[in-house]
């Protein structure tokens, strides 16, 4: 069944008001069915971003001066618009990213919650009160805003992810410009207007949707006062170093490479199903996926075919339908990546564990799709790490196994990466866990649950390559979209 809606014009918000691009045409399509238009219009020009920097420095003082709560109020009516539209921005989800309904309307439910979650932080403590060892005197540590904040946002989460930037950074008092991805450029138009219809003042969120070299001048700009980035590491890293070099502080969340670890205590009906997740929702698109599973040698064999009779029952299709677990892939060039990396693992000695079933992209309307596929690589330990689908994030539904003789070799073998972002760990076994706590190298660690998933309270973000600059989401987010100003205070003669 289509679903199929008249293509959205993109427009671009400067200064409180939408304007046609001057760059050249950009159009966004359905990955299901490459032949159906989701957003088209002209990109914003260079000229464009720098009205929109302009805007933004121009509304910075008022926006930091308004008070935190009434900053927030615009938040929370924010939030409640993104509640009041849920269905048909989850189907427009869906239908430009390629996530299955349920997936998208979850996501846009989830931008709604962290935009609640910022909208209240006039509730909590603003900063820090400390006694001083000189008589009549108090020492107060409050924060600041950092002035223009530049946003660079992935494909993958198109309305979450940005949400989870735009929100504590205009909490914290920031104004904002943002470029999203061009995959996605129509839910950056909701996430905008709902901000907009909400009473965002003029010049306070900046959006220009146009190509990563917007990305680029952003950063580069002289009023830019920071940037938050989340995208792949090697993007990331030019665009910290870019920062860097102009003094501006820069926050990256980047790739991932993430295992789970099945020890042979584990409840393996569990972890077949979380591993399932992990690896193929979102067609394992997500930077928290699982895309490495370590698996006790003890129970491999009868996990495997646990994992195998699930994936059985996985169903790839056009994500905008019912019974649909797995969409396509964003884009035919992502779609011959990951096939090429499969390609190049067997190439290198990995075997076929599993390969589903998956829509034919032959015909010319064909979508990106690609069957969800495991991979056992070699079980020579040098030969395993060298393995393209050990070492490389491939952004698909691609899982890539390998056995271990017992957890301390397990756990070995989940640092074996230069990504450090998310992993999980399936056992029953206390001291186990507290081993895998001190021991994985990771941002965030899942225990007997699936490696992907975050809430917005807590802190969200990499080690190692994953992730630079501090974390995202709760109030890890303050340390990045705020400065502190300690206060030497007195009140007069001391007495
Ligand atoms: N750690 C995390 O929290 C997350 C990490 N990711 C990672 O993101 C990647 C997938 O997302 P994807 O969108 O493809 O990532 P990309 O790095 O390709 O793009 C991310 C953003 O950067 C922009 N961009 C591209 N080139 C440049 C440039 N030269 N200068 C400035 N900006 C640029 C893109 O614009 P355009 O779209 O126009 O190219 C897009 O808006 C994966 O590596 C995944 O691991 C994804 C989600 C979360
Ligand atoms: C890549 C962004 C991940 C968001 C947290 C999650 O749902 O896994």
């Amino acid at each position: 069944m289509t679903h199929s809606a008249p293509a959205a014009a993109l427009r671009h918000y400067i200064n409180g008001t939408w304007e046609e691009g001057t760059g050249s045409v950009l159009t966004s399509v359905n990955p299901a069915r490459p032949g159906e238009t989701v957003a088209h219009g002209p990109q914003a020009s260079t000229e464009q971003l720098d009205r929109a920097v302009a805007a933004a420095s121009a509304a910075a003082r008022a926006w930091a001066g308004t008070p935190m709560h009434e900053r927030g109020a615009i938040l929370l009516r924010a939030a409640g618009i993104l509640e009041r539209d849920q269905e048909r921005l989850g189907l427009e989800l869906a239908r430009e990213e390629g996530k299955t309904r349920a997936e998208a309307q979850g996501e846009v439910l989830r931008a709604a919650q962290i935009l609640r979650y910022y909208g209240n932080e006039g509730d909590r403590s603003a900063g820090e009160v400390f006694s001083s060892p000189r008589r009549g005197e108090r020492i107060l540590v409050v924060r600041k805003p950092l002035g223009v904040v530049g946003v660079v946002t992935p494909f993958n989460f198109p309305i979450a992810i940005p949400a989870w930037k735009i929100a504590p950074a205009l909490a914290y008092g920031n104004t904002v410009v943002w470029k999203p991805a061009s995959t996605v450029p129509l839910l950056a138009l909701r996430l905008a207007g709902a901000l907009a219809e909400a009473g965002l003042p003029a010049g306070v969120l900046n959006l220009v949707i146009g190509p990563g070299s917007l990305g680029s001048a952003l950063v580069e700009h002289p009023r830019l006062d920071g940037l938050t980035f989340t995208g792949s590491t090697g993007i990331g890293r030019r665009l910290a170093a870019a920062g860097a070099a102009r003094g501006v502080p820069v926050q990256a969340e980047m790739g991932g490479k993430n295992a789970a670890v099945v020890l042979r205590d584990a409840d393996l009906d569990l972890a077949a199903e979380q591993v399932l997740l992990g690896a193929f929702r979102s067609t394992g698109q997500k930077c928290t996926a699982t895309s490495r599973l370590i698996v006790d040698g003890a129970v491999a064999d009868y996990f495997l075919d646990r994992l195998r009779a699930r994936l059985d029952a996985w169903v790839t299709g056009d994500p905008a339908d019912d019974g649909v677990h797995m969409g396509p892939l964003i884009n035919g060039a992502a779609a011959d990546s990951v096939s090429a990396g499969v390609e190049a693992a067997l190439a290198e000695g990995a075997e076929l564990a599993y390969q589903g079933k998956a829509p034919g992209r032959a015909d010319p309307d064909g979508g990106f799709f690609l069957p969800p596929t495991v991979l056992e690589l070699p079980g020579d330990p040098a030969a395993g790490a060298a393995n393209t689908a050990w070492r490389e994030e491939f952004f698909g539904p691609v899982l890539s196994v390998r056995r271990a003789a017992d957890a301390g070799q397990a756990f070995e073998l989940a640092n074996q990466s230069e990504f450090g972002l998310s992993a999980a760990v399936f056992t029953q076994d206390v001291t186990r866990v507290l081993d895998a706590v001190d021991s994985l190298d990771v941002g965030i660690l899942h225990v007997n649950s699936e490696s992907a998933g975050a809430d917005p309270h807590v802190p969200f973000g990499g080690a190692r390559k994953s992730g630079y600059g501090p974390k995202e989401q709760g109030g890890a987010a303050k340390e990045f979209f705020s400065h502190t100003t300690t206060v030497y205070l007195r009140g007069g003669n001391p007495g």
